[in-house]
């Protein structure tokens, strides 16, 4: 296995995210570290998706930071059922999808990013799946061919939202071992997973999230009962209609 080139850690200063005037993620401060391999947990509504696609860029903060180290890459694999499978396009153009950062808008798909994508396909899976369109796949296909996408984008930090969701234990132990080399070859991984069992078997660190950080750090600790409870008991105290506060750092 390969050592990864950089790898690149992640740091929230006293970070809200809100959609609107209402707060999904409240004056949260940490790091991912460099290398680590952390799982977001909490309950429905926490917070976990925005704050995924804020790392990744797509959410703009109320206030606070998000601070990548260096130039890292960040590559988001969005929830299953973020991907228009209606839309009408071949396995082997999604995944080639993850290209595009590095082809651009003007160059034309080259043959080596052909055999990239290729590569990426037989990698989880799906060999000779160049051609099919994505609408024909299943869930669990669909889950690889995402991580295949991932794959080529061979980015420093990995952000995952419930990368085993709706996936049969094959497949889910087939994409746990690609999980495991990212992290083997020193890239940051952080997924939001609702699979407690499988986190505490395979994910050394935690962030308990209920719009506020109940708890970050190794799992054992961070999901200790008192912590489950308390994440509990803060998203059923949270109303809807509360608006995110102003205080500071
Ligand atoms: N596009 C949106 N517009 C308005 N409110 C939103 C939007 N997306 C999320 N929210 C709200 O923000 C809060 C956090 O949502 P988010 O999807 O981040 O939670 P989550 O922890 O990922 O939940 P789940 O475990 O159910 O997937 C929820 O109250 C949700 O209703």
């Amino acid at each position: 296995m390969s050592t990864h080139r950089f790898p690149a850690g992640l740091t929230l200063e006293n970070l809200t995210l809100t959609h609107g005037q209402r707060p999904a993620v409240h004056h949260v401060s940490g790091r991912f570290a460099p290398g680590s391999l952390t799982a977001v947990v909490g309950p429905n509504g926490a917070g976990k998706t925005t704050l995924l696609r804020a790392l990744a860029g797509l959410h703009k903060p109320e206030s606070g930071r998000i601070t990548a180290e260096g130039t890292a890459r960040i590559a988001l694999l969005p929830q299953l059922a973020a991907l228009d499978r209606a839309f009408p396009i071949a396995c082997c153009d999604v995944v080639m999808q993850g290209l595009w950062p590095r082809i651009g808008a003007f160059r034309g798909v080259s043959a080596e990013d052909r055999l990239r994508a290729e590569h990426a396909l037989a990698a989880v899976g799906l060999g000779g799946f160049e051609k099919r369109p994505v609408g024909t796949l299943s869930a669990g296909q669909t889950q690889r061919l995402l991580f295949a996408r991932l794959l080529v984008q061979d980015a420093d930090i990995l952000l995952l939202d419930e990368p085993f969701n709706a996936v049969d234990a094959k497949t889910s132990a087939d994409l746990l071992r690609l999980v495991r080399d990212w992290h083997g070859q020193g890239r940051t991984v952080i997924a939001v997973l609702h699979d407690l069992d499988l986190v505490a078997r395979e994910f050394p660190e935690t962030l308990l999230l209920a719009r506020d950080a109940i708890a970050w750090g190794p799992t054992a600790e961070a999901l200790s009962a008192a912590n489950r409870l308390k994440a509990r008991m803060m998203a059923e105290a949270w109303s809807e209609e509360a608006e995110h506060c102003h205080r500071a750092a």
